[in-house]
């Protein structure tokens, strides 16, 4: 593959945000090649989203940025090339994938691609109609974009770049809003289509185990931007692998066999219900989205809500925290009707973490994000610093304190959006997939201080489609399928329920999977 010339050839290159910054990217030298699968890795604010705007020309202009060395695309200076030509030669899907959206309905946003690539309409349909098939979304063709669940707006972004024809493509966390089934399909999928065409393919994602298997290299980024290693996956996971995990990069599980699996807490079994659900049925418009669901959550639980995309589980979450309300059946928290509750006393009583962070954001800086809710519950201002200190240093965002939170990376703004709801003990928390695109480090400090109020009384209920954090932190899981409970229990017997769980688009926690391909050996 090297024998070619090089698609994009990095030398000696930096990007800062401000002149005053510490570079974002530090001195980087690197040679991407076509045919070739990288993937990149670094801890959350290493610099990778930020490498792919630079590699589609649109930083430094778009943000004033600073740069020196040299970027060369095909030979060429990145910056010498109209910005049509690279925007249809490099494909790139972004983090966010609210944010490449031009369109309102999904049909119209595909046909928008395939203009731009000057198709004519004829072919038009069919080529949506495929491509909609292949990322499972035949039905939601003229659905509302922004009205979509995470997970299928990702699926949509993902249609839009399967009907390109990019000469290099780039995947900044493709599957991190996907379900289990749905990552592994889109994974397979890309991979077919890679082969086929034998485009280039640079892959930025935290959960590389099954990305692994496909990558001819991997290169890794320190957190000060620098390159730590380039080599190939399994010179760099066996040979480097205490380097990669001393800077915070999360490696395939089978590398670090048996240290992950920590049994579920020992369940101090507690009567008394925390909150109570019976027939509960919600529309949006004449959409039936939840069918008269009914179950409850005892106090002290740590229950998690898994299921494919669109099942209904951020639904579910917003009606319990009275973001919403149901069109009939009643839900009760600490034995008094939710309708019943003054918002300001509930929102003591309960903390929600959106699963989108900008939702979220309120302040100029992310330490007066922090601070927010103590003010509100009349921390003093000495107390209010201590534990904004002891929070942002958990959470990695010491050094960010002064930045707005929407220029914050993407993991940087998702912990951000956590630990603003950790400052008290609240009765109960809700977490809309609180740990996506997170590295190593974050996710064991996050789920070491959700432990810690779990363990002084706070019930846990968290949206994710992590099957592994279920695995070894839950105690009750409840599984659903097109707005139904279609399980309720724990998560030791789910994963017995092979049926169940392929119906639900879901997969049995690594720990397992690893001990069944032990004993087929
Ligand atoms: N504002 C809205 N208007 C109309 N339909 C909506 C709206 N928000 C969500 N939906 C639909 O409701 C269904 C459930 O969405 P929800 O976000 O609860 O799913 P989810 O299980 O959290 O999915 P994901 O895992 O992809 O985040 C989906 O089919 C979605 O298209
Ligand atoms: N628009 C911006 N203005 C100022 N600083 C920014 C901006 N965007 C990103 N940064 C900073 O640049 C650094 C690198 O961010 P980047 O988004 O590239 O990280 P990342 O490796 O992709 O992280 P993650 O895994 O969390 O997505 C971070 O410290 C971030 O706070």
């Amino acid at each position: 593959m090297k024998n070619h010339q090089p698609i994009f050839e990095l030398d000696s290159f930096s990007f800062s945000f401000d002149k005053h910054d510490e570079p974002s990217l530090n001195n980087v030298s690197f040679s991407l090649y076509a045919e070739e699968v990288t993937l990149l890795l670094g801890a959350s604010g290493s610099g990778k989203s930020t490498l792919t705007l630079c590699l589609n020309g649109l930083y430094p202009e778009a943000i004033d940025g600073f740069t020196s060395g040299d970027l060369l695309y095909k030979g060429r200076s990145i910056s010498s090339y109209p910005k049509g030509v690279i925007n249809q030669e490099i494909g790139i899907v972004f983090q966010d994938p609210e944010s490449q959206f031009c369109m309102v309905r999904v049909e119209d946003e595909l046909a928008f691609v395939l203009e731009n690539l000057s198709i004519p309409r004829s072919q038009m349909k069919q080529r949506i109609e495929h491509v909609l098939d292949i990322v499972g979304l035949s039905q939601y063709k003229k659905h509302n974009i922004h009205q979509l669940s995470g997970g299928q707006k990702q699926k949509v972004a993902l249609a839009s770049i399967l009907l390109m024809d990019p000469q290099y493509l780039i995947l900044d966390e493709p599957t991190a809003n996907l379900d289990p089934i749905s990552s592994i399909e889109f994974i397979e999928t890309i991979m077919r289509i890679q082969k086929e065409r034998r485009f280039g393919l640079l892959v930025i994602e935290h959960e590389i185990d099954d990305w692994e298997t496909y990558a001819h290299r991997l290169i890794a980024l320190n957190k000060k931007g620098e390159i730590l290693l380039d080599s190939t996956p399994k010179e760099g996971f066996i040979n480097h692998l205490q380097e990669l995990r001393s800077n915070r990069i999360r490696v395939p599980k089978r590398y670090v066999n048996r240290e992950i699996a920590r049994p579920p807490s020992s369940e101090k079994e507690n009567k008394e219900v925390i909150v109570n659900l019976k027939n509960i049925q919600f529309n949006y418009k004449n959409k039936q989205i939840l069918n008269e669901l009914s179950f409850l959550i005892k106090k002290g639980r740590f229950c998690a809500i898994v299921g494919e995309n669109g099942a209904g589980k951020s639904t579910l979450l917003q009606l319990i925290a009275k973001l919403n309300k149901p069109v009939s059946g009643s839900i009760d928290f600490l034995n008094i009707p939710l309708s019943d509750w003054h918002e300001n006393e509930l929102y003591k009583k309960i903390g929600y973490v959106f699963q989108n962070p900008e939702h979220q954001f309120i302040n100029q800086t992310v330490y007066d994000e922090v601070c927010f809710g103590m003010k509100l519950s009349g921390y003093s201002r000495v107390e209010t610093e201590r534990m904004a200190h002891q929070l942002l240093t958990d959470f990695d965002l010491l050094s960010d304190k002064w930045k707005n939170p929407f220029s914050l990376s993407g993991g940087q703004k998702r912990r951000l959006s956590v630990a603003t709801m950790l400052h008290s003990t609240p009765d109960l928390l809700l977490f809309d997939e609180p740990t996506f695109g997170q590295d190593a480090y974050t996710i064991s400090q996050f789920m070491r201080i959700v432990m810690q109020l779990n363990e002084k009384g706070t019930t846990i209920v968290f949206v994710t489609h992590d099957m592994d954090l279920v695995d070894s932190y839950c105690n009750h899981v409840l599984v659903m399928q097109e707005g139904n409970i279609v399980y309720n229990g724990t998560p030791k017997e789910l994963w017995r329920r092979t049926e169940l769980l392929e119906r639900a688009r879901l997969r049995i926690p690594y720990r397992l999977r690893s001990m069944n391909e032990e004993m087929t050996v």
